[in-house]
């Protein structure tokens, strides 16, 4: 049997350290990695429609003149409409930058075990650990996660920064700042896509918040029976990704297909997340998505998410909602939408199911 450090954390049952598990035995697969067969990859579409991958919108045409910005806001609205995923190409943020921040996060993964200890989760969320678990036969996902809360600045617990890779701290700063530009430009533009101020995802003129998810898949001996990350839409305003470029292991659901989003070296993949979803009053949806590990080589991904300031109200933007569409969403405050991802297992896009009105007149 495996007898491996467990992490400990208040809201979730304890659970192995994958990376421990495959580095001790590259041949195991215990039994709660297993999925059912109907989840299993490799289910990826044999539709080529799919297959030619999702949207490509280059940042720079949309600051372009003004028929060519039109073409190209043209394109955002219907990647945002039929996709609710896309790259971004020539998107502001420098190559270098993203280098650095994969190379860092996977430096911070590969330290001894007991480094990384120093900055477990400890019930709030933020830390070294693994997805939430709820119960004991819960299928669990084959990778570790780092979790770093890095906006507003003055709110940041600098204990569960890490001092080891050198320029960790450095690193994750610079990338945070530049993406929070890229998000917020994202944001506007997609408001103005939906005929609505370019503010008016805004929020309440306060600063985004941002957090960072740092996932680590372990090379996996058989990733045609496991998952990375479970099926999950986020729960963010919208998502940053940034992925390794050698291996595709994210895979969207699109028209009950799992679509592999191939990387492009220094593109960054944008979604839409569930908050969006009920602002825009449906018109736009957060897609359901999952990862996949690889079996010849470890694999990293680097999720930051814009989030609203917990005393947010949040709700379908007034502009968006008349007599043909209803409002699909009851108006919420985030603390209370984020206090019922932390005590619900998401199953997809179950975490609507907090906002969503159920009865329609
Ligand atoms: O690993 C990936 O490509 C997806 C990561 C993800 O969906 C997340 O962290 O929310
Ligand atoms: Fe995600």
């Amino acid at each position: 049997m495996f007898n491996l450090m467990k992490l400990h954390s208040a809201e979730s049952i304890s659970i192995p350290v994958v990376q421990e598990l495959a580095a001790k035995d590259p041949y195991a697969l215990p039994q709660r990695y297993i999925r059912a067969e109907e989840e299993r990859p490799p289910c990826i579409t044999t539709n080529t429609n799919l297959i030619t991958s999702i949207p490509i919108i280059d940042m720079e045409l949309l600051s372009g003149d003004d028929e060519c910005r039109q073409i190209m806001m043209d394109n955002l609205a219907s990647a945002c409409k039929e996709w609710g995923f896309f790259q971004v190409v020539n998107h502001g943020v420098a190559g270098s930058v993203l280098e650095q921040m994969k190379r860092d996060v996977r430096g911070f993964f590969l330290l001894p075990l007991e480094e990384k200890l120093k900055y477990v989760m400890k019930g709030g969320g933020e830390g070294y650990g693994q997805t939430l678990v709820f119960s004991d036969d819960q299928k669990l996902d084959w990778s570790d996660i780092f979790v770093l809360r890095t906006l507003p600045q003055d709110g940041t617990n600098m204990d569960f920064w890490p001092t080891k890779p050198v320029d960790f701290r450095a690193t994750v700063d610079t990338f945070s700042k530049e993406i929070e530009k890229l998000s917020d430009r994202l944001l506007r533009l997609i408001a103005e896509t939906l005929g609505i101020k370019s503010n008016s995802f805004e929020n309440g003129g306060r600063k985004w918040e941002q957090a960072i998810r740092m996932n680590y898949h372990p090379r996996c001996p058989r990733p045609d029976l496991v998952l990375g990350i479970s099926p999950h839409s986020d729960a963010s305003a919208i998502t940053i990704l940034l992925q390794d470029d050698e291996v595709t292991g994210l895979h969207i659901r699109k028209a009950e297909e799992w679509v592999p989003v191939q990387p492009i070296p220094g593109a960054l993949v944008i979604n839409i997340g569930d908050i969006v979803q009920v602002m825009s009053n449906g018109r736009y949806k957060s897609i359901e998505h999952r990862a996949v590990p690889n079996d010849k080589r470890d694999r990293i991904s680097i999720a930051t998410v814009a989030l609203h300031s917990k005393n947010a109200q949040v709700g379908p933007h007034p502009d968006l909602v008349d007599a043909t569409h209803p409002a699909l969403y009851r108006t919420f405050n985030l603390e209370n939408f984020r206090k019922s991802l932390s005590e619900n297992k998401q199953e997809g896009k179950s975490a609507l199911q907090f906002c969503k009105i159920q009865s329609l007149p």
